[in-house]
């Protein structure tokens, strides 16, 4: 348990604070106790939270229509709520899962990272990482379902999983396509790939912006599941109840065992890392490249 509670993330305080000050621009996040489950069942506007099976394993639904797009708002909530679960002894897993149709999360939020000033790069990155870091050390099991699309930084998120199930669906697809947009995926999400899926397979993935349909995500072990859409929460259920047999001390040290050295590499450079994002999204030949993609995006449409 030492460990466990050794590895716990520094500058917590730093980001909480950072969080109330956002959550007091939002009109401060709204824990709605409702339901029979009196406090256990909690919303903002951005994150659901519900109970999932035997009160001991909670669902969160992320909310941010249309894509559950990473906003800085977003990344806030989501954080608040998942220090709710981890600081409340009744839970021992997380279902994560997407409350908007057909999509898990587009990523980043580029409007995060297009057309701003330095101090508000500094301040979103600084976000990223610190979910990155919450998810990746997180005692609880964390279960991903993944109900649609999931490009770069839902994936992210979803490789911090334990397990990951994705839906069969052809919108389904999943990966790391920051070079698709003209950007490159950190040096903590190539690692978070590599510890995955492996050298040679990420170096492929990565360098072709690669987004897989289902069965090559199952093949390539970028996910663990692939099950019809309605039966991806009950079968990211059935999964948890198996991990959730393992006691939890010793499931908790393994994974940390499995997964310090890589959350060191950027708790000892986090400052650093951040710099090296705001010069890199500053740069007029990245911000070319975001405005375009963005424009496709738009395009898409009409
Ligand atoms: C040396 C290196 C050093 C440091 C590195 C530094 C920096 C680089 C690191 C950056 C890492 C980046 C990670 C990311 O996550 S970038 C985001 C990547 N995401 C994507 O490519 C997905 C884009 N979106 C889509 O493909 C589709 O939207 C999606 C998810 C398949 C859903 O499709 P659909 O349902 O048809 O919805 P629309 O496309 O019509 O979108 C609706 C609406 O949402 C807007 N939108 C979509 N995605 C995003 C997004 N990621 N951020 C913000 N907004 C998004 C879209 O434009 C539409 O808006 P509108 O106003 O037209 O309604």
């Amino acid at each position: 348990m030492a460990l466990a509670v050794r590895m716990r993330v520094p500058c917590r305080a730093l980001l909480c604070a950072g969080a109330q000050l956002r959550g007091a621009a939002l009109g401060r996040p709204e824990w709605a106790a409702g339901g029979g489950d009196g406090a256990r069942r909690f919303a903002s506007l951005r994150v659901l939270v519900e109970p999932g099976a035997e009160g001991r394993v909670a669902v969160m639904k992320l909310k941010n229509p249309p894509v559950n797009s990473l906003s800085l708002d977003f990344l806030t909530e989501f954080l608040i709520s998942l220090e709710k679960l981890e600081n409340d002894k009744a839970f021992r897993g997380v279902v994560i899962t997407s409350d908007c149709p057909n999509v898990f999360s587009a990523g980043l939020d580029l409007r995060e990272m297009y057309g701003r000033n330095p101090g508000h790069y500094a301040e979103y990155w600084k976000a990223v990482q610190e979910l990155w870091l919450r998810l990746y050390l997180s005692n609880l099991v964390l279960v991903a379902a993944i109900n649609g699309s999931c490009p770069a930084g839902g994936c992210l998120m979803a490789l911090t999983s334990d397990v990951r199930i994705l839906s069969d669906s052809p919108k389904s697809v999943i990966g790391l396509n920051e070079t698709l947009l003209g950007i490159v995926a950190p040096f903590w999400f190539k690692d978070t790939l590599v510890n995955t899926i492996g050298h040679r397979a990420s170096e492929r993935a990565l360098q072709l912006g690669l987004l897989f349909p289902p069965a090559e995500a199952l093949q390539v072990g970028l996910v663990d599941h692939v099950v019809p859409e309605d039966q991806v929460q009950s079968m990211a259920l059935s999964v948890m109840a198996h991990w959730l047999a393992i006691p939890d001390h010793a499931r908790q040290l393994t994974k940390a065992m499995m997964r310090k050295a890589t959350a060191d590499r950027l708790i000892k450079q986090r400052e650093a890392d951040i710099q090296n994002f705001v010069s890199f999204i500053s740069r007029d030949s990245i911000q070319k490249s975001l405005q375009i993609y963005l424009e496709k995006l738009k395009q898409k449409k009409g």
